[in-house]
C-alpha cells in the first residue's frame, strides 16, 4: 500500500528544523545557521521511497513577531500547518518549555491534526536528563508520539520516518520521483549567499538581510551571477562590506564555491549591497523580495 502526504516541521527558531530536513533528505535543501529565524520561506523537501513519498515543509520558526517581516513569516508557517497531514513539532531538548512553545501549542491545539513531538539534540544529553525531558514534555500535550532524536547526528531518524508514514494517507506519489525540492534554482542560489552572510554576521544583521538574483548568464567559461544584498540600515552596509572589502569578499568566495558545487561548473559571483531603509516593516518590499508566500490571504 503506497502512502504519501505533507509533513509540516514546526518549532521555535533554532530547534533544528532545517538540520532535520536536510538529514532526512540527505541533501542541502534549507540553509542552516546558529541564528534564529534563518528559514524564511516554507521549503518543501521531497523524499520518495519505494513505499511512500514524504513531502516535508520546513516552516520559519514561529516566534512573537517584532516586525512586519516576523508577522509574514508566522503566516507562512501557519499556512503550512493547516495544509499538512501530520505535524512534526521539533524542540531543543536542552531548552526549557517557554512562552515560545505556548505560542506554538495554541496553534497546534486549534488544528486537531496528529502531532509527533521530536525531542532534538539528544547528543547533548545524558540518559537521565533525556528521561526527565521526555516526561516533562509528555505533560504539555497529548502527543500522538514522542521521539527523541539528534538531527545533527542522524540519530533515530529511521524511526521518525516509520512513525510519520503511519500518519500519511494511502495514495500515489504527489511529485515526480526525481524531485527533491519544490523551490527553484534561483531561490536556492540566493539562499546560499544568505547563509554565508548569516554565518559571518551578528545581532541585527542576519535578520536585516535579503538576497536577490539580479542577473544570471551562462558564459563559455562558466556561470556569471549578479546578486543584490539588501540591508535595512546604512551602518549595516559598512559592516557587510568590511575593512577594505574583506567581509564581502569572504562571503563571495564561500558562496561561489558552494554555487559551483550546486551548478557543477565554474561560477563567478558578483555581490552588490544596497540599503532599503527599514524594509522589514514595508509589506510591499517583503512581497517584492519573495518572502510573503500567501499575499492573497
Ligand atoms: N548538538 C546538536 N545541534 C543541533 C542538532 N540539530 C541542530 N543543531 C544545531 O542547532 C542550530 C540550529 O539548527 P537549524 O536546523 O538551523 O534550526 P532551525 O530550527 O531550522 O532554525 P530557524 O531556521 O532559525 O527556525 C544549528 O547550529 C545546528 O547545527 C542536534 O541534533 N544536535
Amino acid at each position: 500500500m503506497y502512502k504519501s502526504g505533507f509533513i509540516a516541521i514546526v518549532g521555535r527558531p533554532n530547534a533544528g528544523k532545517s538540520t532535520l530536513m536536510n538529514q532526512l533528505l540527505k541533501e542541502k535543501i534549507a540553509i542552516m545557521s546558529d541564528k534564529p529565524n534563518t528559514t524564511r520561506n516554507n521549503i518543501a523537501g521531497i523524499l520518495t521511497k519505494p513505499d511512500a513519498q514524504y513531502v516535508f515543509v520546513d516552516t520559519p520558526g514561529i516566534h512573537k513577531p517584532q516586525q512586519q517581516l516576523g508577522r509574514v513569516l508566522n503566516k507562512n508557517a501557519y499556512s503550512a500547518m493547516e495544509d499538512c497531514d501530520v505535524l512534526a513539532w521539533i524542540v531543543d531538548g536542552n531548552e526549557n518549555y517557554g512562552a515560545g512553545d505556548t505560542f506554538i501549542l495554541e496553534r497546534i491545539q486549534a488544528l486537531h491534526k496528529p502531532v509527533i513531538l521530536l525531542i532534538n539534540k539528544i547528543d547533548q544529553m545524558n540518559k537521565e536528563k533525556l528521561m526527565e525531558v521526555c516526561l516533562n514534555w509528555s505533560k504539555v500535550y497529548d502527543f500522538d508520539e514522542i521521539i527523541p532524536i539528534s538531527a545533527k547526528k542522524a540519530d533515530n531518524l529511521m524511526e521518525v520516518l516509520k512513525v510519520m508514514k503511519s500518519y500519511l494517507k494511502e495514495g500515489p506519489a504527489l511529485f515526480p520521483e526525481e524531485m527533491t525540492s519544490d523551490h527553484d534554482l534561483n531561490f536556492r542560489m540566493c539562499e546560499i549567499v544568505r547563509e554565508k552572510i548569516l554565518l559571518r554576521t551578528h545581532e541585527e544583521i542576519p535578520h536585516s538581510v535579503a538576497v536577490l538574483l539580479e542577473k544570471s548568464e551562462q558564459k563559455p567559461n562558466g556561470y556569471h551571477l549578479q546578486m543584490l544584498v539588501i540591508v535595512d540600515k546604512k551602518s549595516q552596509k559598512g559592516i557587510l562590506i568590511g575593512k577594505q572589502g574583506r567581509m564581502i569578499r569572504s562571503i563571495r568566495l564561500a558562496a561561489q564555491k558552494e554555487l559551483s558545487d550546486l551548478l557543477g561548473q565554474r561560477v563567478e559571483l558578483e555581490l552588490y549591497v544596497r540599503v532599503e531603509q527599514n524594509w522589514r516593516n514595508h509589506e510591499d518590499k517583503i512581497k517584492a523580495f519573495g518572502l510573503d508566500e500567501f499575499d492573497d490571504d
